[in-house]
C-alpha cells in the first residue's frame, strides 16, 4: 500500500523550518543563557561567600546581613576614629568591621602595621580617597602603581634638605605675621587659635609650593581661602558619602549650611556654576541634579583649579623670560630652587614630560598635603602646651638657651639644636596625629605576624586601616597614653620601642614626602611663638572634642587658648 504523500504539498525548502522549531531553539537559547547566568551568579556568590568567610575569620564585632556594622557606626555618627577607639576595648590588636558590604580591617599593633607599611606591594590607596580625585586628580597622594612610582622618584629630590633650607626665610616671615596677629589677641579672653595658625600655614605652603604670595593672614576671607576650607572639610569614611542619604545627619546638614556661608555666594549662584560645569563635562558628565554638597565641592574645586592654573601660567611665562634664576649657585656650590613648582617646570625643561595637568595635580597635592596637616599639628601642640605649663616652660628655656631672649629670625642651626622642642612636637603628633588614619587596599594576601599566638591572613579586596590616633593610644605601647610626656621620645626610650609603634608620617615606601619640611616649619613656628607668648589653658578643664576627618579637627572648628606676652619683651 502506498502512503499518499504529496511532495508538492511541502512548502519551499527555505520556509520549511516550522515555527514551533524556531520557538524551541529560542527556548533552548534562553534556557542556556539562564543556566550560564545562574552559573555566573553562583560562582560570584561562592566567591563572595569564600571572601566573606575569610574576612570573618578575623576578630571583630558581629554584624547584620547586608548592613554589617553600619548600625554600630551610626552610633558614632560614622566617625571611624571614635568608633575604632570603642571597638579596641574588645579587640585591642586587630579587628574587622563591615561598612555595609565593604570590609575594613584595623591594625593596632606595631608588628601588623609594619607588615603593611614596609611592604612594596601594599601601597595602593583605597577607593575611599576617590572624593579627592576631582580636586587632586592623580597627584602623589592619590595616584597608584607605575604612575606613583615615577612621580615619587621625580619629586623626592624636591624635598632635599638643601632645598628646604631656602624655605626658612619664608617660615620666619610668615610666623612673624602670625605673631603680629596673635599679639592683638593677648588677654584673658579665650580665642580660636586654629584659624590663625592654619592661615599662616597656608601662606607658607603657597609661597613654597608655587612661589606666589597668597596673603591669607591679611585677608582670610579671600575666594581661594574660602574654597579651600570647603574642600578640606571632606570626611574620611568615604563609602558613606555614597550612602549619602543615610549619612545626612544633623551634623552634616549643619556643615552644608556652613559651607554655603563659607563660600558666601547665594546657593542659586552655586547651582548655576556647578550645573555649567556638569554640562561642560560632556557626555561623561552626569545629567542628574546635583546635591548641595556636590555643588559646593564642584564650585570650590573649579575656583581653586582656576587660581592655581593662573599661577602656573604666570610662572611658566617667567621661566621662558628667564626671570626666575633657577640655577643660581650658592657659595658652597649648592643649586637653589625657588619653589616646588619651579622644580617641576625645570624637570620638564630636562625632559620629564609633565603636562600642564600633571604639574597642576602635583601643585594642588602639595597645597593639600602641606597646609592643613601642619596647621592642625601646630594648633594642637600649642594647645597641649597650654594644658601643660611646666612642659611649656622647659621648651621655652630650651629655646632661649639656644637663641637668646631677643626675637630674631631662626636659623637652621638654631632649629637643629632644639632637642626638647623636637620631643614636644613628636609627643604632640602622638596624641594628635594630623592624619588620624590612612587606608590601603589589598590586591594580594596580607600575612600578618602572630597576634596573641595566632597567625592571620587578610584576603585581597579588603581595605586596611592604619589609625595613628588609635595606635598611639595603645596602652601596651604607650603607658598612661593620655598623658602629654615629651620624654617618651628620649633616645633611650625610642631605642626600646618598635619603630612602627609611632607613625604620624606613615612609614615605608609610601611615607610622607614632606616630613622634613613639616618638622622644620613646625619647629620654626612653635619656637618663635613660644619666645613671644605664654599659651594658657582657655579655662580649667577645657578640652576640644576632636573628630577624625581626612585631617584631625576639633568638632566645632575651634581650639581655644589664652595668651600672655612674655615679660622680657
Ligand atoms: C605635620 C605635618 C604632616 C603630617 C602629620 C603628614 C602626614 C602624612 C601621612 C600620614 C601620609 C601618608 C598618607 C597615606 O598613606 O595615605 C602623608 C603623605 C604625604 N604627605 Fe604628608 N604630612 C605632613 C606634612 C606634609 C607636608 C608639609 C607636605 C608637603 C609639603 C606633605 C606632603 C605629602 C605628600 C605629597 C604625601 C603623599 C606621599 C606618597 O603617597 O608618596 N605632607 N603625609
Amino acid at each position: 500500500m502506498t502512503i499518499p504523500v504529496s511532495v508538492q504539498a511541502l512548502p519551499p525548502s527555505s520556509d520549511r523550518v516550522p515555527f514551533f522549531s524556531l520557538a524551541a531553539t529560542m527556548h533552548v537559547v534562553i534556557v542556556l543563557m539562564g543556566v550560564v547566568a545562574l552559573l555566573f551568579v553562583s560562582i560570584l556568590a561562592i566567591k563572595r561567600k569564600i571572601f566573606v568567610d575569610r574576612v570573618n575569620t578575623l576578630p571583630g564585632p558581629p554584624g547584620l546581613p547586608v548592613l554589617g556594622n553600619l548600625i554600630d557606626l551610626a552610633g558614632f555618627n560614622f566617625e571611624i576614629v571614635a568608633a575604632g577607639l570603642s571597638f579596641t576595648v574588645d579587640y585591642p590588636q586587630i579587628f574587622r568591621v563591615w561598612v555595609g558590604p565593604f570590609p575594613y580591617v584595623i591594625l593596632n599593633t606595631a608588628e601588623t602595621v609594619e607588615a603593611v607599611l614596609s611592604s612594596v606591594h601594599h601601597i595602593d590607596k583605597s577607593s575611599d580617597y576617590s572624593t579627592l580625585h576631582p580636586w587632586l586628580r592623580f597627584g602623589l597622594v592619590t595616584s597608584t602603581g607605575a604612575k606613583w612610582h615615577a612621580r615619587r622618584r621625580l619629586l623626592t629630590p624636591t624635598f632635599h634638605f638643601r632645598i628646604l633650607d631656602q624655605f626658612l626665610p619664608v617660615f620666619n616671615r610668615n610666623t612673624a605675621v602670625l605673631a603680629k596677629h596673635l599679639a592683638a589677641k593677648e588677654g584673658s579672653t579665650p580665642f580660636n587659635l586654629d584659624r590663625y595658625v592654619h592661615l599662616c600655614a597656608l601662606d607658607t605652603i603657597c609661597e613654597t609650593a608655587m612661589g606666589a604670595t597668597l596673603g591669607a593672614q591679611e585677608n582670610g576671607d579671600s575666594e581661594y581661602v574660602r574654597a579651600l576650607k570647603t574642600r578640606t572639610c571632606e570626611r574620611v569614611f568615604l563609602p558613606l558619602a555614597n550612602l549619602y542619604p543615610l549619612a545626612v545627619t544633623q551634623r552634616l546638614q549643619h556643615r552644608i549650611r556652613e559651607g554655603h556661608q563659607a563660600l558666601a555666594v547665594p546657593q542659586r549662584h552655586v547651582l548655576r556654576v556647578a550645573n555649567r560645569l556638569v554640562l561642560r563635562a560632556g557626555p561623561q558628565g552626569s545629567a542628574r541634579p546635583l546635591t548641595s554638597r556636590e555643588c559646593r565641592q564642584r564650585c570650590s574645586t573649579h575656583l581653586m583649579h582656576c587660581s592655581v592654573n593662573q599661577v602656573i601660567k604666570k610662572r611658566k611665562d617667567m621661566h621662558t623670560e628667564k626671570l626666575v634664576k633657577l640655577q643660581e649657585t650658592t657659595e658652597d656650590g649648592a643649586k637653589l630652587r625657588v619653589a616646588f613648582l619651579d622644580q617641576l617646570l625645570l624637570a620638564n625643561e630636562n625632559g620629564a614630560g609633565l603636562s600642564d595637568v600633571d604639574i597642576q595635580e602635583e601643585v594642588d597635592t602639595f597645597m593639600f598635603g602641606g597646609h592643613d596637616s601642619v596647621g592642625t599639628a601646630v594648633t594642637f601642640i600649642l594647645y597641649s602646651l597650654s594644658k601643660n605649663p611646666e612642659i611649656q616652660e622647659l621648651a621655652y628655656q630650651d629655646i632661649i638657651s639656644i637663641v637668646g631672649r631677643e626675637i630674631r629670625d631662626l636659623s637652621n642651626q638654631d632649629l637643629v639644636q632644639m632637642k626638647y622642642l623636637e620631643r614636644v612636637i613628636k609627643e604632640g603628633l602622638r596624641l594628635y596625629p594630623s592624619v588620624p588614619l590612612f587606608i590601603r587596599k589589598l590586591h594580594t594576601d596580607l600575612q600578618l605576624p602572630e597576634v596573641n599566638g595566632k597567625r592571620m591572613t587578610v584576603p585581597p579586596g579588603v581595605a586596611v586601616i592604619i589609625a595613628p590616633y588609635i595606635l598611639h593610644r595603645q596602652a601596651s605601647l604607650w603607658p598612661n597614653p593620655e598623658r602629654f610626656d615629651p620624654d617618651r621620645f628620649l633616645p633611650e626610650e625610642c631605642a626600646t620601642r618598635h619603630p612602627y609603634a609611632y607613625v604620624p608620617f606613615s612609614g615605608g615606601p609610601r611615607n610622607c614626602i614632606g616630613q622634613k619640611y613639616a618638622m622644620m616649619e613646625m619647629k620654626c613656628m612653635i619656637a618663635r611663638l613660644l619666645m613671644e607668648f605664654k599659651f594658657i589653658e582657655a579655662y580649667p578643664g577645657y578640652e576640644p572634642e576632636v573628630v577624625g576627618e581626612l585631617i584631625l579637627k576639633s568638632k566645632n572648628g575651634q581650639v581655644l587658648v589664652r595668651l600672655q606676652r612674655r615679660e622680657h619683651q
